[in-house]
């Protein structure tokens, strides 16, 4: 058998394949949405997605893939399939922090596929305000990056938010030098956000320290600058360099090489474990010696680790905080709730931000 009939005979298997995998997935995709018109019939919440029974799927698929495509890989075209299930009944609305081709954009894809209907918002509490009023099925905002620290503006929102948090998504991040004109000499002018500088620093010192740096709203509305101006540069994502058309001059140009930034799902839902979650949760009392000691032994105690402690102004008293906590563990698991019951007793103020299925993929 020569090459080209040794091409033709596995062609012939992929295609057989390939018919196999598109009945199955539309016999997947009929299964699917029988589970929504039981869902509706029972009166189950108004729209269909399960956080929690998407984390369950995704994690099955990394612990059984034996390869050669990467476990990630498997779970990405998983992702993508429960999207376009779920969208046969409910194409869901998620508003982001936009303009278009922002990182949260590139999150809010992540988490819920591309067969979602999207809505770029140009401000963190209008993402809340458009969930709260229903107009928005859910909601994703950046909340902490691995350089830079706590998105504040995020944070304060829960002060005031009746939302839940359903779910997280952490992106790694990679920035790029963007621009209309060819060569780093060319450009006397830096647009990004005011965080994006931060996490390019070292970058820039070295390579354009005589560059006018200028903090905009978002990277993508840098990258929107930097299209209609000659001598200046953005700092964006690839996937801005193709909306706005621009060259990159450099790539990677990010100080830590391990960047990633953390997002939260906002929504009215409240997630049933999925077996392996996180809570998030404010807390503050009355200044006084020993408070967040205090505060934090009911986790001890329970031998709930804490992942993550962030503290704000409560913007009620003069030098009075709160503290955003973040365990492991759901609300409904004993020692969790055994927790949470101690210290309800013990803080002046104890807000529940949701149970969530920690990000999989
Ligand atoms: O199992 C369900 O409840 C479904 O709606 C099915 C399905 C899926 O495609 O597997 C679709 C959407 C949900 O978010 C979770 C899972």
């Amino acid at each position: 058998m020569d090459d080209s009939q040794q091409l033709q005979q596995v062609r012939a298997r992929i295609d057989a394949l390939d018919e196999q995998i598109q009945r199955l997935l539309n016999e997947r995709a009929e299964l699917a949405r029988q589970t929504a018109q039981i869902k509706q019939a029972a009166g189950l919440g108004e729209n269909c997605f399960r956080p929690e029974r998407e984390a369950e799927i995704l994690r099955r698929v990394i612990a059984r893939n034996p390869g050669p495509l990467s476990g990630q890989e498997m779970a990405r075209l998983f992702r993508e399939i429960m999207s376009a299930c779920l969208a046969l009944e409910t194409p869901l609305m998620i508003a982001y922090l936009g303009p278009e081709g922002t990182f949260t954009e590139a999150a809010a894809l992540k988490h819920f596929g591309h067969s979602v209907k999207t809505r770029p918002l140009i401000a963190i509490d209008e993402i809340f305000r458009e969930v709260e009023a229903g107009t928005a099925h859910y909601g994703v905002v950046p909340v902490e990056n691995s350089t830079e620290g706590a998105v504040t503006h995020t944070l304060d929102q829960f002060l005031i938010s009746p939302l839940q948090i359903c779910g997280e998504v952490e992106l790694r991040i990679h920035h790029h030098l963007l621009s209309r004109n060819k060569a780093l000499t060319e450009v006397s002018r830096l647009y990004a956000h005011q965080q994006t500088l931060a996490q390019c620093r070292e970058w820039l010192d070295a390579h354009l320290a005589g560059c006018e740096r200028i903090p905009v709203g978002s990277n993508a509305e840098a990258a929107r600058r930097a299209g209609n101006e000659s001598g200046c540069a953005a700092i964006a994502s690839d996937r801005a360099r193709e909306i706005y058309g621009l060259q990159a001059l450099a790539t990677n140009i990010e100080d830590e090489p391990g960047n990633t930034t953390r997002f939260l799902v906002i929504g009215s839902q409240a997630v049933v474990p999925s077996g392996n979650d996180k809570t998030s949760l404010l807390l503050s009392g009355p200044n006084r010696s020993g408070l967040l000691y205090d505060l934090l032994r009911p986790l001890a105690d329970n031998e709930i680790s804490m992942t993550r402690l962030e503290s704000r102004p409560s913007r009620r008293k003069l030098w009075e905080y709160v503290f955003f906590i973040d365990v492991e563990g759901h609300m409904e698991d004993p020692k969790v709730a055994t927790a949470l019951a101690t210290l309800k007793d013990q803080a002046s103020f104890l807000k529940l931000l949701g149970s969530y299925p920690r990000a999989v993929i």
